[in-house]
């Protein structure tokens, strides 16, 4: 583990003096490092950060952004090839709204309800974080009858909460983008029975990123592939398909592995 933080350490530092080997070079500033190094040379804002600071960020975007969105479409892709008739409704959606045979933008994305739908409904079922980050009571607390200390740790299960039958309904473990249509649900956790993103102060700032980059990236796998997994000789194919890792990000336990062709 040591060794594992020194290797994490040597590369963040890397990449800091390669950055700020560059100076003001990169005016266009596309890279996330660059903007970070601009506002500690500039202050913007008034507001200070200091190069541990930056660290911290890439650290952050790196641990918190990169398992979470991959597993989201890695989960997305396996629903839609157990589900072909889902698969298809989405590839509807996609080329009513994609002027392009070869790419779709982040643009048309934007009007595509399906795929929407689609994205919500496998964070409902495979909550990338299930557990949320856990919460510490600051004061006593007394919830449905039940007495909580202050100092208690709380852990919150967004994975069940999102199967439970009470509220989603008998089919609750069923996958159904079809159910999100006309719902008011969205990703700022101010409705408790949906939570994939968290909810209050340590709500996810990286929503709108993974939104749209697993939006635009599902849309052009969909749109440009047909998609099949090599059929399993022998055994519970769900089973297989569904077990998930155990972890504080939950992805599957056996990688996908599925094969493209051209439509
Ligand atoms: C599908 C993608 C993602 C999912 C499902 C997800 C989910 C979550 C969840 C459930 C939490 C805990 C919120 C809480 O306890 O209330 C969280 C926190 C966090 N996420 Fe994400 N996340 C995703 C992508 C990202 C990305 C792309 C970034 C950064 C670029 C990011 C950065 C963070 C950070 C920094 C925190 C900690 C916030 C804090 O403690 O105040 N996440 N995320």
């Amino acid at each position: 583990m040591e060794e594992l933080g020194k290797t994490f350490d040597d590369f963040l530092e890397n990449v800091l003096q390669e950055h700020e080997g560059n100076g003001q070079k990169n005016e266009k500033e596309t890279d996330f490092v660059d903007m970070l190094l601009r506002i500690r040379r500039e202050k913007p804002n008034g507001f200070e950060i200091d190069r541990g600071d930056i660290s911290m960020i890439i650290l952050d975007v790196i641990l918190a952004g990169t398992t979470t969105t991959s597993g989201l479409l890695e989960w997305t892709m396996t629903e839609l090839i157990r589900h072909p008739e889902t698969m298809k409704k989405l590839q509807e959606d996609i080329r009513k709204h994609s002027k392009h045979n070869s790419y779709v933008s982040e643009e048309e994305v934007e009007n595509m309800t399906y795929l929407k739908a689609v994205i919500k409904e496998v964070l409902r079922i495979h909550p990338p974080g299930p557990i949320l980050i856990p919460r510490e009571l600051s004061e006593d607390v007394k919830l449905k009858g039940y007495d909580i200390a202050a100092g208690t740790q709380v852990i919150i299960n967004a994975w069940s909460i999102q199967r439970d039958t009470t509220t989603w309904g008998l089919d609750a473990e069923k996958f159904k983008p079809e159910r999100h249509f006309n719902a008011p649900l969205d990703f700022q956790g101010q409705n408790f029975m949906y939570i994939p993103f968290g909810s209050g102060r340590r709500l996810c700032p990286g929503i709108g990123f993974s939104m749209a980059l697993a939006q635009v990236t599902l849309a052009n796998l969909v749109n440009r592939f047909k998609w099949k997994v090599e059929a399993r000789p022998l055994g519970d194919d769900d089973q297989y398909n569904l077990a998930e890792t155990a972890g504080l990000d939950v992805t599957r336990k056996f990688p996908l592995v599925a094969f493209p062709s051209s439509v």
